[in-house]
């Protein structure tokens, strides 16, 4: 497996060792680890079938693993061991969020409410699980104004603020995507999991969610671990690419040592181990006849 070295004096957020899923007579994720780190754009990239689906549902809590650990260190230095959490709690408690490979919003409601939806739990902390916030229970009102801010706040990063009283399920489809990301920034995390967040986007539309992911990067420092196929995206906002293939790990490293990687190209071309050499050499020569045309 190849990795690169100079990442490794970064500050991991989230750690994941020798993580196994199985199913049945299938080994979908074989001892595999990988670091992400602070305020890094990451992308867990790999053929179809590789197990990144898999891996993700670990982290979030919605597969429990055969083995392995898999630690949440947050900002203030309090660590979760994921793999023990309900998956409420890990949203909660631990503060990762994450969006799916098929959207799930509340269609009918509006743009506004699925956000407001999102900051359920601190509403009804504030009504103190009791009727106070139909009593108007000044505490409640105090959270219930700054759920709307917070909620008005995503919708202009996600350039959403004019649809904000439309039903969600109007929005088209990239917009949809943008909101799904700014419902779960309402939930404060410091680690953002997004499932294939560019699937199905046109150009225009997957340019607007780059911006977005970059700005939450820069302006919150929020990190974000992604699956995608488009590689036009991940080389584009990734600081960070781990590659999965048959379920482990067979590279790691900056988007361009990834790309560079013999391993890399080989899975994607689909060849066997032995001929991956072979394939690096005919890469090299098509590379070296266009460099001559330029
Ligand atoms: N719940 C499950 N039960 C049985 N097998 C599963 C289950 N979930 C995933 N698998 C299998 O595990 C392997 C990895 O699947 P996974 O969906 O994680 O891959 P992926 O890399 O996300 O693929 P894609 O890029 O196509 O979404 C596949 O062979 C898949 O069929």
């Amino acid at each position: 497996m190849a990795r690169e070295t100079t990442t490794m004096t970064k500050d991991p957020i989230l750690k994941v060792e020798h993580l196994s899923m199985r199913f049945g007579g299938l080994m979908a994720i074989n001892d595999f680890s990988f670091e992400a780190y602070r305020g890094d754009i990451t992308a867990l990239i790999g053929p179809n079938g590789a197990g990144k689906t898999t891996v993700f549902n670990c982290i979030t809590g919605f597969y429990k693993p055969t083995m392995g650990m898999i630690t949440m260190k947050q900002k203030a230095g309090k660590e979760y061991l994921l793999e023990r959490l309900p998956d409420f709690e890990i949203t909660k408690l631990a503060k990762v969020a994450r969006t799916f490979q098929n959207i799930r919003m509340f269609s009918g409601l509006t743009v506004l409410e699925n956000l407001l939806v999102a900051q359920h739990n601190k509403l009804m902390q504030a009504s103190g699980y009791t009727f106070l916030g139909l009593l108007g229970f000044p505490a409640y009102r105090q959270a219930s104004h700054e759920a709307i801010e917070l909620a008005k706040h995503w919708l202009e990063k996600a350039s959403l603020i004019d649809r904000a009283d439309d039903p969600a399920g109007d929005l088209s489809y990239g917009a949809q995507r943008r909101l799904e990301i700014a419902r779960a920034m309402c939930t404060g995390p410091e680690l953002l999991c997004l499932d294939e967040p560019a699937a199905g986007l046109n150009p225009r539309e997957s340019l607007a969610l780059n911006e977005l992911l970059k700005s939450i990067r820069a302006d919150t420092g929020t990190s974000i671990l992604l699956i995608e196929h488009d590689m036009s995206v991940v080389m584009e906002i990734s600081d960070h690419v781990v590659v999965l293939e048959y379920g482990q790990k067979i590279s790691d490293g900056t988007p361009d040592f990834v790309k560079n990687d013999p391993r890399v190209i080989a899975a994607y071309l689909g060849v066997e181990d032995e001929e991956v050499e072979e394939v690096i050499e005919q890469i090299e020569e098509i590379e070296g006849g266009q460099g001559g045309t330029h």
